[in-house]
C-alpha cells in the first residue's frame, strides 16, 4: 500500500485535534498551554537495539509511548502532543502496522496524548520509530537534573531490574515468564507522580539506562554527589546477591523516576504517595563528595566499570 493509504488508513483516525488537520497538511498547529511552560522530548527504538525482532507490536507502540512519558513526568509535566517517525520494513505485513496503529492510538488516549503528525518512510534495515513527545508543566518552571543539593533525600518509585529479568527469560525462550510484560510494555508510576515531582523535587530523572549511571548523572549535573543504598531498593526477584543486584541496577529499561527533595518534605511525599497508592522510597542521599557511592550492608560496594547502558559505536 502506499504510504498516503497508511497515513489515512491508520494514523489519521488516531489524529483527532484540529490541530493535527486531519494529516493533511505540511505542519501542525501545537495547543497553547496558557501560561504554563512547554517541555519537549524525544526519544527513538530499533529493532535488535530497544526491542525484540519477535516482540508483539502491540507491546512496542505501549513501550515508545511509555519511554517518552516518562521523560515528561520527570520534568514534572503531563504529556500533551505527539508526533511519530515511523521507518517500516519491506518484511513485516500491514497486519502488524494495524496491531501497532491500534494499541498506540489506545496508549496515547489513556495518556491524554494528541498525536498531531509524524512521518511515515521505508527502513530498509529494520523497523525504527521515533516519538516526540510535548508536555504541559504542573509547576512554574520544569524539574531539571541539576538542582540537587548535598543533604537532600533520593527518592525512587516502582521496581527496578524487571525488564532485565523479562530480557534474560526471553533469551531463554520463556515467553511466558512473569517478567516479560516488564520489557515488552515497561509499567510507568501513576500520572500523580508529575504534580509531586513538580511540588516538592529539586532535581528529577527517569531511570532508563541503569539506575546506578543514571544517580550518578543526576549528582554530576547538579555539582555534587549521591549515595544509594542498595538494601532500600526494590529490586525485582528479591535477589540478595550483591553482584545480582547490581546487574539489575545497571541494565536499565526501568522507566521509573528518581528524584531528590528536601528531608523536611519526607512526610509530605509519603502522605501524598500514599493517597495515590503510589509506589515510592527514600533510597538515598545526596553529598557533598562528587561520584557514586551505593551502600550494601553498612559497607561501600566496588562499583561494576559499566554502571548504565550506552549506545557505542
Ligand atoms: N542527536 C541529538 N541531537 C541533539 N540533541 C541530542 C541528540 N541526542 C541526544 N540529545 C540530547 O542529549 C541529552 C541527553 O540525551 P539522552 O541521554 O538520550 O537522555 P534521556 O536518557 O533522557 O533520553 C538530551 O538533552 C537530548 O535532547
Ligand atoms: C534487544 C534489546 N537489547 C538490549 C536492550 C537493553 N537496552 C537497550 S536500550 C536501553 C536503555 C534505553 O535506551 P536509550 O536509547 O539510551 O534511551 P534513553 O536513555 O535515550 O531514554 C536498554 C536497557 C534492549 N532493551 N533490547
Ligand atoms: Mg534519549
Amino acid at each position: 500500500m502506499p504510504e498516503k493509504d497508511w497515513i489515512s488508513s491508520y494514523f489519521a483516525p488516531l489524529a483527532r485535534s484540529s490541530g493535527a488537520a486531519g494529516l493533511m497538511d505540511d505542519v501542525a498547529e501545537m495547543t497553547p498551554s496558557g501560561d504554563a511552560p512547554v517541555v519537549v522530548t524525544v526519544d527513538a527504538m530499533v529493532e535488535g537495539i530497544h526491542f525484540r525482532a519477535d516482540d508483539p507490536l502491540a507491546s512496542v507502540a505501549r513501550k515508545l509511548v511509555r519511554v517518552n512519558v516518562s521523560d515528561i513526568y520527570s520534568a514534572g509535566a503531563l504529556p500533551t502532543e505527539a508526533l511519530l517517525t515511523l521507518g517500516w520494513p519491506e518484511q513485516r505485513p500491514e497486519a502488524e502496522l494495524a496491531d501497532f496503529a491500534t494499541a498506540f492510538g489506545h496508549e496515547l488516549a489513556v495518556h491524554g496524548i494528541q498525536l498531531l503528525g509524524g512521518d511515515t518512510v521505508k527502513a530498509p534495515a529494520g523497523l525504527f520509530l521515533s516519538l516526540t513527545l510535548t508536555g504541559v508543566c504542573q509547576g512554574a518552571r520544569p524539574v531539571r537534573r541539576n538542582g540537587a543539593k548535598p543533604g537532600q533525600d533520593v527518592w525512587l518509585t516502582g521496581q527496578i531490574g524487571a525488564a532485565c529479568l523479562g530480557f534474560d527469560a526471553l533469551g531463554r525462550g520463556d515467553k511466558d515468564d512473569r517478567w516479560v510484560y516488564a520489557y515488552q510494555e515497561p509499567r510507568l508510576p501513576y500520572a500523580d507522580i508529575a504534580t509531586l515531582v513538580a511540588r516538592y523535587a529539586s532535581a528529577a530523572m527517569d531511570v532508563s539506562d541503569g539506575l546506578l549511571g543514571d544517580a550518578a548523572q543526576m549528582a554530576k549535573a547538579s555539582g555534587c554527589g549521591i549515595e544509594i543504598n542498595l538494601e532500600n531498593i526494590s529490586v525485582a526477584g528479591n535477589s540478595r546477591d550483591l553482584s545480582e543486584i547490581l546487574r539489575l541496577t545497571t541494565w536499565g529499561d526501568d522507566y521509573q523516576i528518581l528524584f531528590s527533595a528536601e528531608k523536611n518534605k519526607r512526610d509530605e511525599i509519603l502522605s501524598f504517595a500514599s493517597a495515590s497508592v503510589m509506589d515510592i522510597g527514600v533510597v538515598g542521599e545526596m553529598a557533598s563528595d562528587c561520584g557514586l557511592k551505593a551502600i550494601w550492608r553498612g559497607e561501600a560496594v566496588n562499583l561494576p566499570e559499566t554502571l548504565g547502558f550506552e549506545h557505542g559505536w
